[in-house]
């Protein structure tokens, strides 16, 4: 725990959604021990080019990843992520020599958490890229990048990581909290009230906006998201493509658990627009089954493994799937009856897209201060372990 501090620290999150680049400044002071106060400076959202996201894209198979594209990309994005590192500085109004490091969670084009034999022994595996020597060198700041290795080097998923931050910014003694997180995928922190950080466990729910975006990609073309659930909102839950969905063998998987493009990814898509097109089913109710979907992942995960344990008072959503109106009605739809509350990010004064850019600055700051900042009971590691690789700039 950091007992003392007053320090700026930069963190960079690029998500599965790939979306872009969103990058924060924080400022971190603890007057006492247990005494953590974050506060927003600044914060950006930064599109990539066109050509990179497809780029990114076509990273996700493996076929396609060869040695010469990923090793290109690394150092590309390292450029790219220390050009939004340079324009949120300058947005907060702090010069660069202020900031003490920079946290950067990277890319991640591949992450397979489950165990894979090789020579007679099993390894995990987990690919994050923007090479974090360029944002170093580029920004004159130590960069902190590639947290998830040391986790999984333990024995960890090497996610979540976000629980971590979480524990220690939204933690109540009176309310047992869910802290959901709708990026492309769906994961949720439980904070139960009074929790100590052993107590916290948090796991992915399932795919948050990823399938949905990549069924607009494809039906509503050059839309990329369903802006508002506007689509979904139109359309009509279909039981037949739902139980379906329901039947995927992640939601009944034991904990700890994470996942990613590898099970939700485009394969997952194309079997449902398959299924769409032989069964001659409407667009907007594709999309709405699959917005009900991704609330409903987040309803079941609650219901199995959480309300047996601690029955929860209010869910608290972020990421970019608490601006889809129809799932977030969706979520009340379910939630409500429970006398839980669902309330977003910007309803209890945080920022719905800065969320997880926050919490890799902090995670970056325990990281430079080589103090532990993985939950074990949260990714299964067998012990706490600094995560992340330190870059230094040239002096
Ligand atoms: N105004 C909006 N209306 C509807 N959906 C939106 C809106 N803004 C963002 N989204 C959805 O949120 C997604 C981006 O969310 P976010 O940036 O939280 O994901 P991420 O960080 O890339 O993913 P992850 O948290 O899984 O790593 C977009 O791809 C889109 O589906
Ligand atoms: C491997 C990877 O990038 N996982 C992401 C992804 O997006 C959401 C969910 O799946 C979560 O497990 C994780 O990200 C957040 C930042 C985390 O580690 O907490």
């Amino acid at each position: 725990m950091i007992t003392r501090a007053n320090a700026y620290a930069v963190g960079l999150m690029s998500g599965t959604s790939v979306d872009g680049i969103d990058a924060a400044v924080i400022k971190i002071h603890a007057a006492r021990e247990q005494e953590l106060d974050v506060q927003l400076l600044a914060f950006e959202n930064t599109p990539y080019p066109e050509q990179t996201r497809n780029r990114i894209f076509e990273l996700f198979d493996p076929a396609k990843a060869t040695m010469d594209k990923v090793g290109m990309m690394n150092m590309w994005l390292g450029e790219l992520y220390a050009n939004a590192t340079y324009s949120v500085i300058a947005k907060s109004g702090l010069k660069p020599e202020q900031i003490s490091v920079i946290g950067s969670h990277g890319q991640t084009i591949y992450h397979a958490p489950w165990d894979h034999a090789i020579d007679g022994h099993t390894v995990r595996y987990t690919v994050q890229i923007g090479e974090g020597a360029v944002i170093a060198n580029r920004t004159g700041i130590p960069c902190v990048s590639d947290f998830r290795a040391a986790d999984m080097a333990v024995g960890g998923q090497g996610a979540p990581l976000v629980p971590f931050t979480d524990y220690l910014l939204y933690r109540s003694d009176k309310h047992t909290r869910l802290l959901q997180n709708i990026g492309g995928i769906g994961n949720v922190t439980v904070l139960p009230a009074g929790a100590s950080a052993e107590e916290v466990y948090a796991f992915d729910t399932g795919p948050g906006n990823m399938i949905i975006d990549a069924l607009i990609a494809q039906l509503y073309a050059p839309l990329t998201m369903d802006i508002g659930g506007q689509i979904a909102a139109r359309g009509q839950v279909m039981d037949e493509l739902l139980s379906w969905m329901q039947q995927d063998d992640y939601y009944a998987m034991p904990l700890p658990k994470s996942t990613g493009r590898e099970r939700f990814g485009m394969q997952y898509t194309e079997q449902i627009l398959t299924m769409m097109r032989e069964k001659q089913w409407r667009a907007e109710d594709v999309v709405a089954t699959v917005t009900y979907e991704a609330a409903w992942s987040i309803y079941d995960s609650y219901s199995r493994y959480v309300a047996p344990r601690h029955p929860a008072q209010q869910l608290i959503v972020a990421g970019g799937g608490s601006y889809n109106a129809t799932l977030l009605g969706y979520l009340k739809q379910l939630f409500l009856p429970l006398g839980i509350d669902v309330l977003t990010q910007e309803e209890i004064g945080g920022n719905s897209d800065a969320k997880e850019a926050i919490a890799f600055g902090l995670l970056g700051y325990y990281t430079l201060q080589q103090l532990p900042n993985n939950i074990p009971n949260v990714t299964g590691a067998s012990r706490p372990v600094v995560m992340g690789k330190l870059s230094w700039p040239a002096r």
